[in-house]
């Protein structure tokens, strides 16, 4: 079966049970967008997102099975407007371990193989293969259409604890790069990087106070912000190949 194509199109954005996704979700449904969205976790948010109209399709991206029960479920739409690429997990690396003589190595390799692994799978392996596999419903019409990753900060300076974290959302901008070239000029390619945005709930105030430290801006903005930035790169018809720094200045604040 097919879905009647929406004068405004699709927009498929990955993990928007929560926060930023979520956010970009309603919105982009108020202004008249079809939503189609992945989830794991059955929370309100994706509740609300159903009944609001949206297309909520389970998938965990460490899973081939899941991403392509994922494709298979978006083939009812003839095209696709934009795929936004926002699910990601945020682990940080497991402590660095001392040898102890009886230790396993393997274990402890194991262990660290894990995290890496898994930030490799849901920020850059995942969005590899949804990028290629979606791509004949992204190039159907004769306007550009968008492809947005969504990085970090961290991407280009490193981070001390998450450094496998960072690894992989170095690799998604780095996807972007090449993107970009292979697919202009019937789509866009462009990655959003955000330093802080929001706070986890277990953040206490000391955390707060030290993070909100590291921008010139000193501020944790929230989620509009990357919407407006998704907004803007729809709407633009020329920006491809880029990084839109979300970072409050941070690339200027000294250590
Ligand atoms: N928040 C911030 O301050 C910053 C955020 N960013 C980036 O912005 C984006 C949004 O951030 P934020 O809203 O805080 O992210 P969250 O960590 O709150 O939510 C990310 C979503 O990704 C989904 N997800 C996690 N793992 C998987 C997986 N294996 N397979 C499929 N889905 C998965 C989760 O789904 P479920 O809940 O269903 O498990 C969750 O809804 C992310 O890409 C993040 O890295 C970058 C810098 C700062
Ligand atoms: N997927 C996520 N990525 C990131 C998160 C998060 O909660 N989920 N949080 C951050 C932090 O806000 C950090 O930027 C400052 O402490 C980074 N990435």
């Amino acid at each position: 079966m097919q879905i009647e194509p929406n004068p405004k199109g699709v927009i498929v954005i990955t993990g928007a049970g929560q926060r930023v996704g979520l956010h970009c979700a309603i919105a982009l449904l108020q202004q008249g967008y079809q939503i189609a969205v992945s989830y794991r976790k059955e929370s309100a948010g994706i509740k609300a997102l159903r009944s609001a109209g949206a297309h909520c399709i389970y998938a965990d991206f460490q899973s081939l099975n899941d991403i392509a029960a994922f494709v298979e479920a978006l083939a009812v739409y003839p095209t696709i407007r934009a795929l936004i690429h926002n699910a990601s997990s945020w682990q940080p690396d497991p402590p660095l371990h001392q040898r102890q003589p009886s230790g396993s190595v393997l274990g402890q390799l194991q262990q660290d193989a894990k995290v890496f692994d898994a930030m490799q799978q849901v920020h850059a392996r995942a969005p590899f293969l949804l990028n290629r596999a979606l791509l004949p419903q992204l190039t159907v019409g004769t306007e550009p259409t968008d492809i947005v990753h969504l990085t970090d900060f961290v991407a280009s300076v490193g981070s001390s604890k998450h450094q496998a974290y960072a690894a992989s959302k170095a690799a998604l901008e780095n996807l972007t790069l090449s993107l970009a070239r292979k697919l202009a000029p019937g789509v866009k390619v462009n990655a959003i990087a955000p330093a802080l945005l929001m706070f986890n709930e277990g953040d206490d105030a000391a955390y707060r106070e030290k993070a909100l430290a590291k921008s010139l801006m000193a501020t944790a903005p929230g989620p509009d912000e990357v919407l407006n930035s998704l907004l803007y790169l729809l709407h633009s018809r020329y920006i491809t190949g880029r990084v839109l720094a979300l970072d409050g200045g941070r690339h200027l604040k000294l250590p």
